[in-house]
């Protein structure tokens, strides 16, 4: 196999093979944390957060210098069933708007100092309605997978990934049912603002596409019920972890695709962070079976990794604490 997955198998045993956190980094990170010159867990969720971050990166001085943000954009052929507010040419539309400049995630990814990269997957070819076969054949599925597994920079410190895909909640809520089950209707959201008519319909659609697909889950429910763009998420997130990179997941369509990893292992996504939490009701209940606590709650219903990004903002709060922060003996301040 190499260090690069050719088949699903491959995928499988290299999250088998992955390292995990550095436990002596960990204990260092502890250490130094109880040094610091403010009251013990004064700074609540951040120092676990830092800690956290000095075991993947094997650091008790956490950084977050070198944040990466990586857009993937794909098209969904059961947009034919009119699960989206919005038309699928908006897909290839607001690639050309990424590239420009001009989307939300620009802005914040900039705000935050990210280096954020742009892929396009065969949007002129839409994958396969679920409901009438799998989304996407092995080969297709693959080179999706390894298109986010080539797009992640070792040389970076912090990982988002985000999406851009008209109909992709539909997707999304799709593999989510089929990982855990429940209600067709527990999964299915708004999305970009379908009335309650395209909610019925996209409950239908999700419903038929599970059955269809009876027994999918891990990577085959990804590769039959998902799309390009979520498939190379999860690409992005497995070689993050094959490199010890935090991630830092966005909304409900990035957590369903990341989800696929921990149903083949749980643990898969030890070195994931939950970003925020989204407006999309599915989005809760998917963090809840992943053990993950958001780190913010504020409405968002975007996507394109903009929870994510925001997020990498508070990730930098808590590294520059646990980093540049002087110790109670450094500082001369008394330690009570
Ligand atoms: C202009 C525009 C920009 C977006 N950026 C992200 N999304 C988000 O909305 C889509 C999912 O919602 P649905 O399943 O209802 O189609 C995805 O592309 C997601 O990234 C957008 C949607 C629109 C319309
Ligand atoms: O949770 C998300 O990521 C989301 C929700 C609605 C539309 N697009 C994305």
């Amino acid at each position: 196999m190499a260090d690069r997955p050719q088949t699903l198998n491959d995928i499988r045993a290299l999250l088998a093979a992955a390292p995990g956190p550095d436990s002596a980094a960990i204990a260092a990170a502890g250490a130094r944390n109880g040094q610091l010159t403010k009251p013990p867990g004064a700074l609540g969720r951040l120092e676990d957060l830092a800690i956290w971050m000095g075991g993947w990166q094997g650091t008790d001085k956490p950084h977050a210098d070198a944040p990466q943000v990586v857009v993937f954009a794909g098209n969904h052929g059961v947009t034919a069933q009119g699960v989206s507010a919005f038309p699928a040419e908006v897909t290839a539309q607001m690639v050309l708007n990424f590239r420009a400049g001009g989307a939300a995630i620009n802005q914040l990814s900039r705000l935050f100092g990210a280096r954020m990269d742009v892929h396009a997957l065969d949007l002129d070819t839409p994958t396969a309605d679920f409901t009438q076969g799998p989304a996407m054949d092995e080969a297709g599925f693959l080179h999706a997978f390894l298109t986010g597994w080539d797009a992640v920079d070792p040389a970076s410190d912090l990982l988002v990934t985000g999406e851009m895909g008209i109909g992709n909640t539909t997707s999304a809520a799709a593999v989510a049912h089929a990982l855990f089950g429940g209600d067709p209707a527990d999964w299915v959201g708004r999305g970009t603002g379908v009335d309650d008519a395209g909610l019925g319909v996209k409950t239908r659609v999700v419903a038929a596409g599970v059955a269809r697909h009876a027994g999918a889950t891990g990577l085959e429910a990804l590769r039959c019920l998902g799309g390009r763009e979520l498939a190379a998420m999860a690409g992005a997130i497995a070689r993050a972890r094959t490199l010890r990179i935090p991630v830092i997941l966005d909304g409900f369509i990035c957590t369903a695709a990341a989800a696929c990893l921990h149903s083949e292992l749980p643990g898969a996504l030890d070195h994931c962070l939950a970003g925020h939490v989204s407006a999309e009701p599915g989005h809760p209940r998917l963090l809840g079976h992943l053990g993950k606590e958001p780190l913010l709650h504020l409405g968002l219903r975007l996507g394109e990794g903009s929870g994510a990004a925001l997020a990498i903002g508070v990730v930098k709060g808590a590294v520059a604490c646990q980093s540049g922060m002087a110790t109670f003996a450094e500082a001369g301040v008394s330690d009570g």
